[in-house]
């Protein structure tokens, strides 16, 4: 079905494809609180995105249909277990054909099969063949869909589905660097040691520094078991804080990605540049904030 663009009174083009950026999520700060009945853990998460993304073309077709490209689609499934086809099947939307350009490492705590399949609802949305759902509902498909419909800094509570808006943030650049270990997330989980632990301590300040300082303050809970599980992220750690301007080094999610934060571009293009010549084998990229 096509859809007419609404600006205007003039008969416009129908939009014949729609391609939307999945940007890399990353979890700055993140906090295990408890643990629900059913199993999934209480989180308190400051979530933010970087402009290092998948990207994801659709366009109406006679049948469902997934390509996957890009540097890193080795390993992504190409059929009905990858999330952006799960999630054209659950908005009720006519069938369309996928292309998805993988840059981003699977299996890594930057939520790139969840912000693949956001970014599908938002383009299915964009061709008038589906409206976006509540962020809420969207829990049956993965804890960070949520979140990822709207990608821009929020504070991220519940098992994923309560969203609450944050200041801005201040102009921050990140460097992601995964060492090529897959970490499964129900695994990291398992391997916590304490689930009850306190939420993000105090207000979020403004200007880079002082909110790198009470960034620095906060924790990654699930870090503890991602090393015990993949130890090399030490070594991801430890190169991060090295490099100069780098205001804070942490993990991501479940892993095994970790960030650094530098409040300026070119010592953040700088680290890239060392860090991809230090460690070929590892993934490296370089970005702002969001
Ligand atoms: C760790 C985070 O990346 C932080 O943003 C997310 O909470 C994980 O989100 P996700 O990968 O979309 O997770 P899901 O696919 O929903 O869940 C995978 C598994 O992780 C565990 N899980 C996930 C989210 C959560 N709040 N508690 C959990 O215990 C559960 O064992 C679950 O079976
Ligand atoms: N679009 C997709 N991109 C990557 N992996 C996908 C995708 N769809 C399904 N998968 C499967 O989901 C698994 C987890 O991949 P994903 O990149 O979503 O990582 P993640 O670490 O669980 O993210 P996070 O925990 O931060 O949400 C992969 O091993 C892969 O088999």
């Amino acid at each position: 079905m096509p859809c007419w663009p609404k600006r205007g009174r003039r008969l416009l083009q129908p939009i014949a494809k729609a391609t939307e950026a999945a940007p890399a999520k990353i979890n700055l700060a993140l906090h295990v609180t408890g643990r629900r009945g059913d199993g999934y853990h209480l989180l308190d998460s400051l979530v933010a995105f970087a402009d290092i993304a998948d990207r994801v073309t659709v366009e109406p077709a006679a049948e469902m249909s997934l390509d996957v490209t890009g540097p890193r689609a080795a390993g992504v499934p190409a059929d009905a277990r990858n999330l952006v086809w799960k999630a054209a099947a659950l908005s009720g939307a006519p069938p369309v054909a996928i292309t998805l350009e993988k840059h981003l490492p699977a299996a890594a705590g930057i939520g790139g099969g969840s912000s693949d399949a956001a970014a599908t609802l938002r383009a299915l949305e964009r061709l008038g063949l589906a409206s976006l759902p509540d962020p809420a509902d969207l829990l049956e498909l993965g804890a960070d869909l949520p979140v990822c419909l709207s990608p821009r800094a929020v504070r991220m509570e519940g098992i994923g589905e309560t969203l609450s808006p944050v200041p801005p943030l201040p102009p921050l650049w990140c460097l992601l660097v995964n060492p090529g270990v897959a970490l499964s997330t129900p695994a990291v989980f398992a391997a916590l040691e304490t689930r009850e632990n306190p939420g993000l301590r105090g207000h979020m300040p403004v200007g880079a520094g002082a909110f790198c300082a009470w960034l620095a303050g906060q924790r990654n809970d699930l870090e503890p078991p991602a090393l015990r599980l993949a130890p090399v992220i030490r070594d991801v750690l430890a190169a991060l804080a090295a490099q100069p301007g780098c205001a804070l080094a942490r993990m991501s999610g479940s892993g095994a990605t970790c960030f650094g934060l530098f409040p300026a571009e070119a010592p953040a293009r700088a680290a890239a540049a060392a860090l991809s010549r230090a460690e070929p084998g590892w993934w490296v990229a370089a970005g702002r904030l969001a």
